[in-house]
């Protein structure tokens, strides 16, 4: 079994979680208060924006160039999202120019800078896994679910995230991770799935944040 594989076995309860999520439920069927995807868009505009920059750090500190340039593509990648979704929902919904960040999309970006900065690179690949491979998995299952819900207001959303694009990407950061984990000590094998464990809960957080408007309590 390859590293992706048994941790996929082993995150599945929390998955199955992320599904249920009134957030993703509701987007699901378009009833999704329109607030509460604002908020969630200014919020992953914000977060893109981290990640992108995260996925650049790690480019960098890449011992083959075939994985600076898959990290750098991914970085790029991570903008012209966020580009594209401001040009759309933003001009539509009036969003703010500058967002202050949640204290969850705050933990979960800086989490992330962290292990991109300072953490082993197989555990600083292994953290940014679930952005794409839950993000990958969320929005093909919501897609599956479509059939009977026409003109659903989050379409866009649902066709970056279940389309062919993201696909690729999301195939090539697995492959990319199998790789480094073959290569890796047990304990290090084990730090990975730590650090994926972490991000993926980090999702859950992001998403419940979202849902509930997350304030600064002071
Ligand atoms: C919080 C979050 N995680 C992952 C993605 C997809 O990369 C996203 N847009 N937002």
């Amino acid at each position: 079994m390859t590293w992706t594989e048994s941790t996929w076995e082993h995150i599945t309860p929390l998955y199955d979680k992320i599904i249920e999520m009134p957030f993703n439920q509701e987007l699901m069927k378009g009833t999704l208060p329109k607030e509460k995807f604002k908020f969630y868009m200014a919020q992953d505009a914000y977060y893109l924006g981290e990640f992108g920059k995260a996925l650049s750090m790690i480019s960098s500190r890449m011992r083959s160039t075939e994985h600076v340039l898959a990290f750098s593509q991914f970085a790029s990648g991570a903008i012209v999202v966020e580009r594209a979704l401001h040009e759309g929902y933003f001009k539509t919904l009036g969003l703010p120019e500058n967002v202050q960040p949640s204290p969850s999309c705050l933990l979960y970006t800086n989490y992330l800078l962290n292990q991109a900065a300072y953490g082993n690179i197989e555990t600083a690949v292994a953290a940014v896994l679930p952005c794409f491979w839950i993000y990958k998995k969320v929005g093909d299952f919501i897609y599956s679910q479509q059939k009977n819900i026409p003109n659903n207001p989050y379409k866009d959303w649902i066709d970056t995230y279940s389309g062919e694009e993201f696909a690729k990407s999301v195939q090539l950061a697995l492959e990319i991770t199998d790789e480094l984990a073959e290569s890796a000590s047990r304990s290090a094998q084990q730090e990975m799935l730590t650090a994926f464990e972490m991000a993926s809960k980090l999702e859950w957080m992001f998403w419940d944040s979202a849902y509930r408007m997350e304030k600064w309590a002071v």
